[in-house]
């Protein structure tokens, strides 16, 4: 279990049962988002695998990037994160065997990690939350075996000893990562430290994720590692020394997704501040998503604006290159006025949790027509009621049940506090773009009389 002090505060008021707030009036606020979970976590481990000490600009405090910091802590690594600029400096020596390592709900770190705990000089346990026990791992510990590191484990998952070595092999893997795209994203973050370098190979039918593979590749370029990206599927890495570099992180465009989105349930309109024009985010997706659902989508030098509809459409969606998005856009989609299909996401099964089977059991208690398909859902439009939405310990169902609580009365959250896994204060930001609707609303009323 995670370890008291690694938690974030909560606020007492967020813990149990949380009513989802109803928007009394259309929401019209500017929503400043926290750093990437996905580009705070990369630059972390890049840092921690560089030849001197970096910096990291506005990278995200929740609990999945403080998980990192900690397990990185656990293998040696020096992070100051006492200040919003963070100072990595990499251990002298090289990477500390003998600690464990808890993983939370992270994939993050329970795919990011194991690879560097294969270069410690001694093993590490790896534990995390009862939920992150289902998630896949077992083609990313036989490529560590195949790499030159021993793996104990007792069932291919959460939790499992890396037994390290500091002058590990590494060359060529074979790995299907039909399953999640981070078991690549792993291991091609430390390849240049092996002896021999990576040679990674996908051998499944689907990879999922892939902007997120670009994501790291393009980390990689920016310290000085070229990873040849030989037709999409496979990827080699000389070894190499990992230069030491400092970074900014952009905001999460993933988590903006749901504030967005609120702009589409209660045809308001929502701005984020700071959204890049230029991305490796699979999260900017979203600008074309909204647009399919018929919400008015422009990005300026101010941000990201969008302004609702009053009919939002339909969509047919292939959602495997962003499918961290799925919840939000069916909670979207559940609303719509025709009916929607989500494809290609069959993995997130074994995301935060069966993304598909929870998404259909807490749709369809509010008394929609959603029903799992084989790689995704379908949804058809029905008149939503209020109800108990659980989140199952996920961060972006919480989402999901907020924003349909938004318009449908009485739907109740019976965790929100998940959340902090990828936002500091959810809760909070959620009330606080309500208390600015409010204002908007009061002036705008006052404007006019
Ligand atoms: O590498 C990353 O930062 C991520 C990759 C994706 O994982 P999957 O490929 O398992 O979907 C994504 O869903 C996750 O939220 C973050
Ligand atoms: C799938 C997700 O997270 P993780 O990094 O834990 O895989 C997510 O944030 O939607």
């Amino acid at each position: 279990m995670p370890d008291e002090a690694l938690s974030l505060p909560r606020r007492a008021a967020d813990e149990g049962p949380w009513p989802a707030p109803i928007a009394t009036e259309p929401v019209h606020a500017t929503i400043v988002v926290p750093g990437s979970k996905s580009e705070t976590n990369r630059a972390l481990v890049l840092a921690a695998l560089s030849d001197g000490p970096s910096r990291i600009s506005g990278g995200l405090e929740a609990r999945d990037t403080r998980l990192m910091r900690e397990g990185l802590r656990t293998l040696g690594v020096t992070i100051d994160d006492s200040t919003d600029d963070w100072l990595v400096t990499p251990p002298d020596g090289g990477f500390r065997g003998g600690g464990t390592i808890d993983c939370g709900l992270a994939g993050t770190v329970m795919r990011f990690l194991p690879p560097i705990a294969a270069l410690a000089d001694g093993p590490t346990h790896f534990v995390g939350d009862p939920e992150a026990e289902k998630r896949p791992m077992g083609p990313l510990l036989d490529a560590l075996y195949d790499m030159g590191a021993e793996v104990s484990t007792d069932t291919d998952s959460l939790p499992f000893t890396v037994h390290g070595r500091p002058d590990l092999p590494g060359g060529p893997i074979r790995i299907d990562a039909s399953g999640s795209s981070q078991f690549v994203s792993g291991l091609l973050l430390m390849g240049a430290r092996c002896a021999r370098g990576l040679d990674v190979e996908h051998i499944g039918e689907t990879l999922p994720s892939r902007p997120h593979i670009d994501m790291t590749v393009a980390m990689l370029n920016e310290h000085g590692i070229r990873a040849f990206d030989e037709g999409g599927t496979r990827w080699c890495i000389e070894p190499s020394r990992i230069v030491a570099l400092d970074s900014v992180i952009e905001p999460d465009l993933t988590n903006a997704a749901v504030f967005l989105a609120a702009a589409v349930m209660t045809v308001g309109s929502v701005t984020v501040p700071g959204w890049p024009f230029e991305t490796n985010q699979p999260g900017d997706r979203i600008r074309q998503i909204l647009t399919d659902f018929g919400a008015e989508v422009r990005l300026d030098s101010d941000g990201l604006h969008v302004t609702g509809t009053m009919h939002p459409r339909g969509v047919d969606l292939d959602l495997s290159d962003a499918s961290e998005l799925t919840p939000v856009v069916a909670a979207l989609a559940a609303i719509a006025h025709q009916s929607s299909t989500i494809r290609g996401v069959g993995h997130i099964r074994g995301h935060e949790t069966d993304r598909l089977a929870a998404l259909e059991a807490e749709l369809n208690e509010l008394g929609s027509a959603t029903h799992q398909t084989e790689d995704g859902l379908s949804i058809a439009p029905r008149m939503l009621h209020g109800g108990d939405w659980h989140t199952y310990a996920d961060h972006r169902m919480a989402h999901a049940g907020a924003l349909i609580g938004l318009i449908v009365d009485d739907v109740t959250l019976d965790d929100v506090t998940c959340t902090s896994k990828t936002l500091p204060d959810f809760p909070g930001m959620w009330r606080m773009m309500l208390e600015q609707s409010a204002v908007w609303s009061e002036q705008n009323v006052n404007g006019e009389a």
